[in-house]
């Protein structure tokens, strides 16, 4: 295995110490750094978002299996060090940027759906897993490393501690793959976990639900709103979390009780006992749970 030598002696040379609020735990294998990129099942001409560019472990290999590669680092002592040595390959543009700032609409406009590789920092993976949902209609694939738990939460079944709000709003527009895991020692520094990258795809979503289609991302507009209050509140029944998100209280002009019975209603109209509690709700069920509530309220026949 030839290890990235380099690591250690080019932060040294220039200066730079690996910085924990970037997350920056750089890959020391390149045959790891390979592997990640043959995972990701890129084309010739593709272009693909590389989030967190660092030293560059993946950005060679990832632009030696692509057409273009777009590089974003958020740490200007890392950009600098790129811009003296002029050591990334000719078809990587190197962006100094967050990528939590970065306007994904924009890019999607210039390259069209987006494909993102990354080893990701620690530091962001949950904002930016959030950031992938609430654009998936811009994407195509996303291959990720991320830490164990994270990974664990992505894939994660009904009735278990890890299944909660990523795991269902990302489960209802993609689905997700577990590739490899990397173990401390394939990092410099070493953290403190094992790490896992998985692909999510975009283009097939892990449910279907009748007119959800991805092109007019027609999911029930009150569902993101109704899997985060039903987890506000783990250990409460599915009644109580999703009454106390008063859905229905401004036509009812704040009668709770009358809120509740609607409340009721729609949790039995979807098939699901009132009392269930939110980790045993499948992504379908949500999706429908917030499609009648949806229509409830849109159909302007509740009154105080
Ligand atoms: C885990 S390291 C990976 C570096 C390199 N890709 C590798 O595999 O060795 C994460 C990289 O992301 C950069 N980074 C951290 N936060 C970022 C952000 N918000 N936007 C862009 N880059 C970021 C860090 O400076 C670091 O270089």
């Amino acid at each position: 295995m030839h290890k990235y030598g380099y690591t250690r002696a080019t932060l040294k040379n220039q200066g730079l110490a690996p910085k924990k609020r970037f997350g920056q735990n750089f890959l020391v294998y390149k045959s790891t750094a390979e592997s990640i990129v043959r995972s990701a099942r890129l084309s010739k001409n593709d272009t693909v978002i590389e989030v967190g560019v660092g030293l560059g472990a993946l950005t060679v290999p990832l632009a030696r299996a692509v057409h273009y590669v777009y590089g974003y680092e958020i740490d200007s002592g890392i950009i600098r060090l790129h811009k003296e040595k002029g050591d990334l390959p000719a078809n990587v543009n190197l962006i100094h940027n967050d990528i939590l700032k970065a306007d994904l609409k924009e890019l999607h406009n210039e390259i069209g759906d987006l494909i993102i590789l990354a080893n990701l920092p620690y530091s962001i993976s949950n904002p930016f897993i959030f950031k992938l949902i609430d654009n998936h209609t811009l994407l195509s694939t996303a291959t990720v490393m991320l830490q164990k738990e994270v990974a664990d939460r992505l894939v994660a079944r009904p009735g278990t501690k890890e299944y909660g709000i990523p795991t269902i709003l990302l489960g209802a527009c993609a689905s997700v793959e577990k590739l490899l895991t990397l173990k401390p020692s394939e990092f410099h520094p070493r953290p403190k976990i094992d790490s896992i990258v998985v692909r999510i795809d975009f283009n097939s979503p892990a449910v279907s639900f009748p007119g959800n289609s991805l092109e007019n991302d027609i999911l029930p507009p009150l569902f993101p709103r109704v899997v985060r209050i039903a987890f506000s509140q783990r250990r409460k029944t599915v009644l109580n979390t999703l009454s106390g998100g008063g859905f229905f209280l401004k036509q009812l002009k704040g009668d709770g009780r009358k809120n509740k019975e609607l409340t009721r209603q729609a949790i039995e109209e979807a098939g699901l006992n009132p009392s269930i509690r939110p980790e045993c709700i499948t992504i379908e069920e949500f999706m429908r749970v917030s499609g009648i509530i949806t229509k409830l309220i849109s159909g302007g026949d509740i009154s105080a």
